[in-house]
């Protein structure tokens, strides 16, 4: 086979481009809503509400030229239980693992504490990966706004002691410079190979971005003090048994898990409304993702105090 022709994965191609990317920034700085933008395809939960995003879901971007695997951690926050630490700990590793660390600067808010913070935090790790400094939200502020923002952004430099490699901004909801940050980040890339095949949009296994969507559901209805409290386990999924082969029904057993009795009163609503309501558009989510009609059996549990229990924890996968 010509070399310089394959990018398949572990085909090592003539100046192709290849590596890990993570995007930091505060809660709902934008991260998941350009991951997707960037990949194509919804991978990564996106919610108005902050710190939503749990797990590390990988979004590959798949160019001619390079391959571009996208790392979304959870923030980084001051850790108030065990799953905080866990959290603060998996972000790290991951920062320190990856090419290039896309800092997200909404253009709608001023650079501020939390930024400098994180960017502390990111100037202490053991190798510090190349950054390139992304202005989310532009369609958000006007010309003169934005300039004042990529000013701060570049101000960081002599304030904090980095070096940015691009500042570039962008609208991940307009699809605006979207090409650009994929050029941005992919020119820091070393050369080497593809890691994934062609066509593979995430590694996460189907049964959790199912998770996820379920979450997504239930998140976008509930007040601002439940996010938390709430995870997603799949039981079971699978195509059901004895249907006509044009007409496929793909069945999910799931659990959507909160801390106490009280939350679980608030999920179901009343005769069972709300829990009927964040089924049904998780429902419509998962038909979409797996490209079939899904019956879905979705139950509300408590388990007591999940997020400071280990024993729990261990169990939900963190
Ligand atoms: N107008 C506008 N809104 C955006 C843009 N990108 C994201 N948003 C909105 O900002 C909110 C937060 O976006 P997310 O992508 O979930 O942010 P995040 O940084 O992943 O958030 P966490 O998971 O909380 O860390 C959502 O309501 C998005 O629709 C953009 O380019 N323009």
């Amino acid at each position: 086979m010509d070399k310089t022709t394959a990018n398949g994965p572990g085909e090592r191609h003539e100046g192709f481009r290849s590596g890990f990317v993570s995007f930091v920034g505060r809660p709902n700085a934008g991260k998941s809503t350009l991951t997707n933008a960037l990949v194509g395809q919804k991978v990564a939960i996106t919610s108005s509400k902050p710190q939503t995003t749990r797990h590390v879901v990988r979004g590959i971007v798949h160019r001619p030229d390079a391959q571009l695997v996208l790392i979304d951690t959870p923030g980084l926050h001051r850790p108030r239980t065990l799953l905080g630490e866990r959290l603060n700990d998996l972000v790290q590793e991951t920062w320190a693992e990856v090419d290039v660390i896309g800092v997200c600067l909404p253009s709608d808010q001023r650079v501020g504490p939390g930024d400098k913070y994180l960017l502390g935090e990111i100037l202490k790790l053991r190798r510090v990966p190349e950054l390139v400094a992304i202005a989310t939200k532009s369609d958000l502020v006007g010309p003169t706004r934005l300039g004042e923002h990529l000013l701060s952004i570049q101000k960081l430099e002599e304030e904090i002691g980095l070096t940015w490699q691009h500042i570039v901004p962008v609208s991940a909801t307009e699809g605006h410079q979207v090409d650009v940050v994929a050029d941005c980040l992919i020119d820091r890339l070393p050369e080497g190979p593809a890691y994934y095949p062609d066509g593979d949009v995430t590694d996460e296994p189907t049964e959790r971005l199912v998770g996820e969507l379920i979450r997504e559901a239930a998140l976008d209805s509930v007040r601002e003090e439940l996010p938390h409290s709430i995870v997603v386990t799949v039981e079971e999924m699978g195509l059901r048994e004895g249907r006509p082969e044009d007409k496929p029904l793909v069945d999910v057993f799931a659990n959507l898990i909160v801390e106490r009795e009280s939350q679980k009163g608030i999920m179901i609503g009343h005769r069972g409304s709300h829990l009927r309501e964040v089924g049904q558009a998780a429902r419509r989510q998962i038909g979409a993702l797996l490209g079939t009609p899904v019956h879905l059996d979705l139950r509300v549990k408590v388990l007591k105090e999940w997020q400071r229990d280990a024993k729990h924890l261990n169990r939900l996968g963190f």
